[in-house]
């Protein structure tokens, strides 16, 4: 029988830390500040953005949302993006992806200075996780699965890792953090043959999918490790993860839940990354 991994406890350690980090900053008169820039009305967004206002209010951070129409053009999105970034005030940015598809990342991905992306969206960021160079900031989502594997002590080191999913949100950048920790790791995606055969053999399996209860029992090895990233909010504003959760317990031998899985560590990290955005503006 597999056990239920919750993210709280994780959520709870890390948050303790940062409160500490903040009542410290603040005895300092310095007083961090994240900026959340939305593009519309996604949903998805919108549940992060709550849950990110909440987790910032707990540790005490200042949060501010700049909400931008849909159909914003691209000149007036960077023009906006760069207001946000020459703010001295502001000492982190998360700007939700995907973003719409009349903007080109490309043209705004260096917008956001390296010192205040702490959602990884700056190439100079990204190459510092493919490099296991911890002096930048990581994906929130990735770095949280990577810290309720650390917490529930799941063994890594030359297990084969198999992530589903290869978003630069999420699939890409976790492969590379579960490599760095000497993980065997295979990333699979929509174009993937066999899937199942594949999944079916790893020791850590992660589902980043974005479909609703796709992972079912024939999908998991016995006495796995399944880490569940999933968000996927149905019509009826019912949130399950990738994972059918239920059919998988038996099977399993850890299984986060969702929701009250990843989802509640990630608004966690990204309080942590904040405070780490806030120290080393203290040193530029
Ligand atoms: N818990 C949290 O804090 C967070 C949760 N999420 C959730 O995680 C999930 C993934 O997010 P994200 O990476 O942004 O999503 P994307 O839609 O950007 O990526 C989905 C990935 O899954 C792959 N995929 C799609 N269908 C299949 C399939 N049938 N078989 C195998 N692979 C498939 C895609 O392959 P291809 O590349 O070939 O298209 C793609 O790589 C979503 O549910 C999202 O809401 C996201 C961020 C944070
Ligand atoms: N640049 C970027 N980075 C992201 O990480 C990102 C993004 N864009 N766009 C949207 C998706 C979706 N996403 C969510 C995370 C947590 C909850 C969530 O509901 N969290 C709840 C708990 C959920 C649970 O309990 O599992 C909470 O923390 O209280 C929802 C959605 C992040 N995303």
């Amino acid at each position: 029988m597999g056990k239920l991994i919750k993210g709280k406890p994780v959520a709870d350690a890390i948050t303790l830390e940062v409160k500490k980090d903040v009542e410290h900053l603040k005895q300092n008169n310095i007083f961090p500040k994240l900026k959340i820039v939305r593009i519309g009305e996604r949903e998805d967004d919108i549940a992060y953005e709550r849950a990110a206002l909440k987790r910032m209010q707990t540790c005490d951070i200042a949060c501010e949302v700049v909400a931008l129409p849909a159909e914003i053009s691209q000149e007036d999105f960077i023009l906006k993006l760069k207001s946000v970034n020459d703010d001295k005030t502001v000492h982190g940015i998360l700007l939700f992806r995907p973003l719409p598809k009349h903007i080109d990342e490309d043209k705004v991905k260096y917008i956001i200075n390296a010192e205040k992306d702490i959602d990884c969206f700056n190439p100079i960021n990204v190459s510092k996780v493919m490099e296991g160079d911890e002096t930048g900031f990581s994906p929130c989502t990735p770095t949280a699965s990577m810290e309720i594997l650390k917490y529930y002590n799941v063994e890594i080191r030359g297990k084969l890792a198999v992530v589903v999913g290869r978003s630069m949100v999420v699939g890409k950048p976790l492969s590379m953090l579960l490599l760095k920790e000497d993980a065997t790791v295979l990333m699979c995606h929509s174009k993937t043959e066999n899937l199942k055969e594949l999944t079916s053999k790893a020791d850590i399996l992660i589902a980043a999918v974005g479909k609703a209860k796709m992972i079912t029992k024939d999908y998991i090895k016995q006495g796995s490790t399944v880490i569940d990233v999933g968000i996927n909010i149905e019509q009826d504003g019912n949130l399950f993860g990738d994972v059918n959760t239920d059919d998988c317990l038996e099977k399993s031998g850890l299984i986060t839940p969702v929701p009250l899985g990843v989802g509640s560590v990630t608004t966690a990290v990204l309080a942590k990354h904040l405070v780490k955005a806030t120290k080393l503006s203290i040193l530029y």
